[in-house]
């Protein structure tokens, strides 16, 4: 089957050059698109592959039924709806790394064009005059510069600062004592950054919690003359509070590759001589522009290949070292959560999930979201994933506890998921044999030893002669041909469990017909 991928946004040629090698992908090129024309293209589209300039909106979502992956060329994701993404179990993936360099250097590029009135002056030469009065500029060296945001492009903005010797304070919340000592930057808070630099630079992420960030109460903090860049976002600064810092003096200049609605042009901010900027050039290099479309392309390939992804944004990313210890869990874990769903009646309450042996070592939480794919999917379809599987178990109310133990009961590995509802509880261990694939190795407090696969008949019957010889000749006049048979008993005479494998799915009528018989108190049948 052909994988859609539809691009809505100019990519570098080069950099979507292993998409079009690809095997099996289709790229659709709708960078000319308006928006009722590009949901036409997404109706049969699997990923999204967009810059800064594509809103991606919960509606856009909503009408893209096939989308499963949404690629940013870039890093941030402010224009991608995440949580109408999670929701919907569509991952979103970007290029963090790949324009690091080039919105480091722009950054400086500005700081220096600010600090000298480059862009002024060339205009005002342009204007046919020579005015060597007016453009007077500043010194960088001895001068500090304050970074608020000490992430992949703060801290190549705080190296190349310290190269044109000036003084770097910076605040970033994970900011550790020691990363600052190796940037040789001193580490602030946020107002002790906004008093003591002569340059503030952001680099942060427009969240909610920093949209507005650098306000009127901001900029009262601020030495006067104090001068500003944002290569980051726009609405991380509020326009208005600039504006008016700038008119009253309080400001000295700004450097601006971000406002907070794009393209910006006719801005009121454009008008102030203290103003220079930028049509949001940041990653805007040939080098960075193949990076970043090679990075979301393989990303794409990657999931179209095998399910997984290296730059998911709205799910925590798998190292490769963790990978290769957790992989070969999958395909328990989601078995797990799904042979617990066939026992459990009424509403999941809590879910305990207990890793013993090898895993307790290791960080469990992907094995998790997909034992909750597995439980969840029974009652809900198939668009739950693991993506939006903790999504929807917060939704539905889900109490999740991951526990870790030592005591792994012979096992080399054990994981045990104890599923409570309003009605009771179940819970079911199982394991993972070396070159022989998983095992249910325990229901409730019975031992067995069950392959999960194919069609499996659970029966929870008392223990006496002749029950299991009832289920078999119940089972042959339906014409039901019986491939293996588990018994399991906590004590003689007392409740006891089948678990049969079948050869076909066992219709509702059959497995009533299996409860009336004498003894027999439940049974549920389970298609893998
Ligand atoms: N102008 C451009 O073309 C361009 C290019 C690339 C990136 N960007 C923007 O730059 C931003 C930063 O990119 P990055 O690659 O450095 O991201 P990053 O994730 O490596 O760094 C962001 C840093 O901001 C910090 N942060 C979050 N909230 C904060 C707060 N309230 N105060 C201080 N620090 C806070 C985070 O802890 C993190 O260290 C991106 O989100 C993107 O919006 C713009
Ligand atoms: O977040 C980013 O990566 C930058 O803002 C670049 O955006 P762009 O891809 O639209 O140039």
């Amino acid at each position: 089957m052909t994988f859609k991928v539809v691009i809505s946004d100019p990519l570098s040629e080069e950099g979507i050059q292993p998409l079009r090698e690809a095997e099996n992908i289709e790229i659709d090129i709708a960078t000319d698109c308006d928006e009722t024309q590009l949901i036409e293209r997404l109706q049969d589209a699997d990923a999204l592959l967009v810059r800064s300039q594509t809103q991606v909106t919960r509606e856009l979502i909503d009408k893209a039924p096939q989308l499963k992956v949404i690629g940013r060329a870039g890093v941030g994701v402010d224009n991608i709806d995440l949580d109408a993404a999670t929701e919907r179990g569509i991952i979103v993936v970007n290029a963090p790394d790949g324009n690091t360099n080039s919105a480091a250097e722009h950054t400086v590029a500005m700081l220096m064009s600010l600090a000298r009135n480059i862009p002024q002056a060339f205009q005002s030469l342009q204007a046919g005059k020579w005015d060597r009065k007016t453009y007077i500029g500043v010194e960088l060296k001895h001068k500090t510069l304050g970074i608020i945001g000490l992430g992949r492009i703060g801290a190549e903005v705080a190296h190349r600062a310290k190269g044109q010797r000036m003084n770097v304070i910076a605040y970033d919340p994970f900011l550790t004592a020691e990363t600052a000592q190796k940037l040789g930057v001193e580490q602030g808070t946020v107002d002790e950054v906004l008093a003591k630099a002569d340059f503030i630079t952001i680099h942060t992420p427009l969240l909610d919690s920093t949209r507005n960030m650098i306000n009127a109460d901001a900029f009262a903090k601020m030495k006067d003359g104090v001068r500003i860049i944002n290569c980051a976002r726009g609405g991380i600064i509020d326009e208005d509070a600039l504006y008016d810092a700038i008119v009253e003096g309080k400001v000295a200049g700004a450097a601006l590759d971000v406002l907070s609605v794009e393209p910006f042009v006719g801005h009121k901010l454009l008008d102030l001589p203290q103003v220079i900027a930028t049509p949001h050039l940041g990653a805007s290099t040939v080098e960075a522009q193949e990076s970043v479309a090679i990075d979301v392309s393989m990303d794409v390939i990657k999931f179209a290949t095998d399910g997984t992804v290296r730059n998911p944004v709205n799910m925590p990313s798998i190292s490769k070292r963790l990978l290769d210890k957790i992989e070969p869990f999958f395909v328990l874990t989601e078995k797990l959560g799904a042979f617990a769903s066939h026992l459990v009646d009424g509403a999941y309450q809590q879910v305990n999930v207990t890793y013993a042996g090898e895993l307790a070592e290791v960080d469990v939480r992907p094995l998790t979201r997909n034992l909750m794919k597995g439980l969840l999917t029974l009652n809900l379809g198939n668009h739950v994933n693991d993506v939006n599987s903790r999504y929807l178990s917060n939704r539905i109310g889900i109490k999740i506890d991951e526990l870790k133990t030592t005591a792994t009961k012979g096992f080399t590995n054990l994981i045990t998921v104890e599923v409570v509802t309003e009605k009771g509880s179940v819970k079911v261990a199982g394991t993972l044999l070396n070159g022989l694939g998983p095992r249910i190795v325990k229901v409730d407090d019975y031992p067995v030893d069950v392959v999960p696969e194919g069609h499996l008949l659970l029966i929870n019957h008392k223990d006496q002669p002749g029950a299991i010889g009832r289920v078999g000749m119940h089972l042959a006049a339906e014409n039901v041909n019986i491939a293996t048979m588990q018994v399991g008993r906590s004590e003689q005479g007392g409740k006891a469990i089948m678990i049969l494998t079948v050869d076909y799915e066992v219709k509702p009528e059959e497995v009533e017909g299996l409860e009336k018989l004498d003894n027999v108190f439940e049974v549920k049948a389970i298609n893998f």
